[in-house]
C-alpha cells in the first residue's frame, strides 16, 4: 500500500508563555491521502489552528513528524524548508488581514509567482490574469484594491494568490466562516472544483458542521489538544463513535434538524458551540 501524502505523527506543540510552556497540542495524529480533504474540528480552542500553523511550519514542533510526501517538515531546517515551502499554503479566516491593502488584486496574487521563479513580469500578471479568472473574479477585479472587494470576493483573492505556489497541500483555516451561506456555498463550489483539476489535498478546519459535512472525506475531532475520533465524514458525523462527538454534534444541531446532520450540498451555518 501507497505511503498517504500527509502523516502526521504524535504531534507535539506548546506555547512559550510566562516562562512556563502551554502544551496546546498533545499527541496528534492523522493521515490523508492526495486529493482528499480531512476536516479538523472542534470547539474553540481545542488547537485546530494550532495544528494548522504547525503544518505550515508557522510553529516549530516540540515532537512528532509531520511528513509531506515523505518529508519531514517538522525537522527540517528554515534554510530547506524555504524552497518546499510553495508546497503547502495556507488560506486565512479573514483573508483582508493577509493582503497587502496597497497592493492591486493582480499583483497580491503576481507576488508568490516570483518564489516561484517566474522572472518575466508580463508572465507573471498574464498567470495572475489566469487564476484570478480561475476563482470566479471578472477582469474589471484585477486593478482594484483589497478595501473594494466583498468578503467573498476577497477570499478568492486570497486563494488565488495560494494557488499561484502550486501547492499540493492547502490548508483553510475556517477559510469560509465569515462569509454569508450563500457566499460560503460559493466558496466551498471553488475548493471542490480546484481539487477535481488539480488532485489538491485539503485540510480544512471549521467549526460548523454543515461545512464539514459538504467539503470533507475524513473528520478529526480535537478536544483540549487531543483526538478524539478520526473518521469517514459519513462515520463521524452520523455514527460517531465517542460520547464527546455525540455532544458535539448535538450541541450544533438547530432544533429542526435535531434527527440528523442536514444532506449533502446544504450548507448549514450552525456553529459548533462547547457541548454541555
Ligand atoms: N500564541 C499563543 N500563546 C499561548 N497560548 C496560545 C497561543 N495561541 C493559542 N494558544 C492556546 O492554545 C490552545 C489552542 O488554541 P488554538 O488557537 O489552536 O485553538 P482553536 O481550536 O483553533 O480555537 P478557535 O476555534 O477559537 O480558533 C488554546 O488553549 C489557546 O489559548
Amino acid at each position: 500500500m501507497s505511503e498517504p501524502f500527509l502523516s502526521v505523527q504524535n504531534l507535539v506543540v506548546e506555547y512559550h508563555v510566562h516562562g512556563g510552556s502551554v502544551r496546546a497540542v498533545n499527541d496528534v495524529s492523522f493521515t490523508a491521502d492526495r486529493g482528499s480533504t480531512l476536516a479538523i474540528v472542534g470547539e474553540s480552542g481545542c488547537g485546530k489552528s494550532t495544528v494548522a500553523k504547525a503544518l505550515m511550519r508557522l510553529l516549530q514542533p516540540a515532537g512528532g513528524k509531520i511528513l509531506l510526501d515523505g518529508t519531514d517538515l517538522a525537522s527540517l531546517p528554515e534554510s530547506r524548508l524555504r524552497p518546499l515551502r510553495h508546497k503547502f499554503q495556507m488560506v486565512f479566516q479573514d483573508p483582508y488581514g493577509s493582503l497587502d491593502p496597497h497592493l492591486s488584486a493582480q499583483d497580491i496574487v503576481a507576488e508568490p509567482l516570483k518564489l516561484r521563479g517566474v522572472r518575466s513580469k508580463t508572465e507573471r500578471s498574464k498567470e495572475a490574469a489566469r487564476l484570478i479568472d480561475r476563482v470566479g473574479l471578472p477582469s474589471s477585479a484585477l486593478d482594484r484594491r483589497p478595501a473594494e472587494f466583498s468578503g467573498g470576493q476577497r477570499q478568492r483573492i486570497g486563494i488565488a494568490r495560494a494557488l499561484a505556489s502550486r501547492p499540493q497541500l492547502l490548508v483553510c483555516d475556517e477559510a469560509t466562516s465569515a462569509l454569508d451561506v450563500s457566499v460560503q456555498a460559493q466558496v466551498l463550489e471553488l475548493l471542490r472544483e480546484i481539487q477535481a483539476d488539480t488532485g489538491i489535498t485539503y485540510v480544512f478546519i471549521s467549526h460548523n458542521l454543515g461545512v464539514v459535512q459538504e467539503i470533507s472525506d475524513h473528520v478529526l475531532v480535537m478536544r483540549r489538544g487531543e483526538v478524539v475520533e478520526n473518521g469517514t465524514t459519513s462515520q463521524v458525523l452520523t455514527r460517531p463513535q465517542a460520547d464527546y462527538t455525540r455532544r458535539l454534534r448535538r450541541a450544533a444541531l438547530d432544533p429542526a434538524t435535531m434527527h440528523g446532520i442536514k444532506p449533502r450540498h446544504v450548507v448549514s451555518s450552525l456553529a459548533l458551540k462547547t457541548p454541555a
